[in-house]
């Protein structure tokens, strides 16, 4: 079974760097009832909204957040880009980044929050969109007692893991980990520790499930309420 993953954070405006922070969506597919998601309703407001969007690999985080992010005036700020663009500099970590996102595995926190901080710090941006953040318990509370905010909405994107394949493999972008074999681990790690991750913004009345099967504009449509008051 595959399953995906996709986060992105939306922050509300705040006075110093961090608090500028705005937790994003994440997509992933899931064996979850649902009645363990809370889906959209209308008294979730924006601004003053903080998102976290989660989702598996290839569901459509980044196309998501990419469209949320122009649409609603955020930052967007994926984490597996600020990985990458360290792997193509003379980062100290490059090598070891590149042998994770390769198999498939998850960068230490260490590394992820300190990129996510310095992309906040630098930017001139007040309201920011992280995109596939956090993937593991640990990510999460290095990032909230780091970044020092907490999520109120996540939004969960939700996807067969057969679609969900299907987009990574059509994904067309030389990415090292876009072939079956690292898709498969990719989701393996997902249910592992992303999944408790969603478990927990669920027990916290903090998870907006969206479905992810569709177009891209249709998908949009469904993910707008949020961010409309
Ligand atoms: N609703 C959709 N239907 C079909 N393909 C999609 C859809 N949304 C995104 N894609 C495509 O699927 C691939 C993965 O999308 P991407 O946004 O990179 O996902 P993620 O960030 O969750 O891994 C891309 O090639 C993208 O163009
Ligand atoms: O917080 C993160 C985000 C990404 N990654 C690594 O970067 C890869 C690609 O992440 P990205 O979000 O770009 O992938 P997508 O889900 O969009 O396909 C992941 O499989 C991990 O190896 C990570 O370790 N920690
Ligand atoms: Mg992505």
């Amino acid at each position: 079974m595959f399953r995906r993953v996709t986060t992105l954070f939306t922050s509300a405006p705040k006075p110093s760097l961090l608090n500028q922070v705005a937790y994003g969506c994440s997509l992933y597919t899931t064996r979850m009832s649902d009645s363990e998601h809370r889906h959209v309703h209308s008294d979730c407001g924006y601004p003053g909204l903080k998102e976290l969007c989660k989702g598996g690999p290839g569901v459509g985080k980044g196309t998501q957040c990419t469209r949320i992010a122009e649409t609603y005036g955020f930052t967007h700020l994926s984490v597996g880009d600020l990985l990458r663009n360290e792997i193509s500099s003379t980062s100290e970590y490059g090598d070891m980044i590149l042998e994770t996102i390769t198999k498939g595995k998850i960068v230490s926190s260490e590394v992820t929050v300190k990129l996510l901080k310095k992309a906040i710090e630098t930017s001139e941006a007040d309201r920011f969109l992280v995109d596939g953040f956090p993937r593991t318990e640990e990510n999460r509370v290095a990032y909230e007692q780091i970044i020092g905010i907490e999520p109120e909405v996540v939004l969960f994107f939700d996807c067969d893991e057969e679609e969900m394949m299907k987009r990574v493999l059509h994904r067309n972008q030389g990415r090292v980990d876009d072939n079956i074999d690292t898709t498969i681990e990719r989701l393996k790690v997902f249910e592992a520790y992303t999944l408790p991750v969603i478990r927990y913004y669920t027990e916290k009345g903090k998870l907006y499930k969206i479905n992810a099967i569709g177009t891209e504009d249709e998908i949009f449509e469904r993910v707008r309420p949020i961010f409309s008051t």
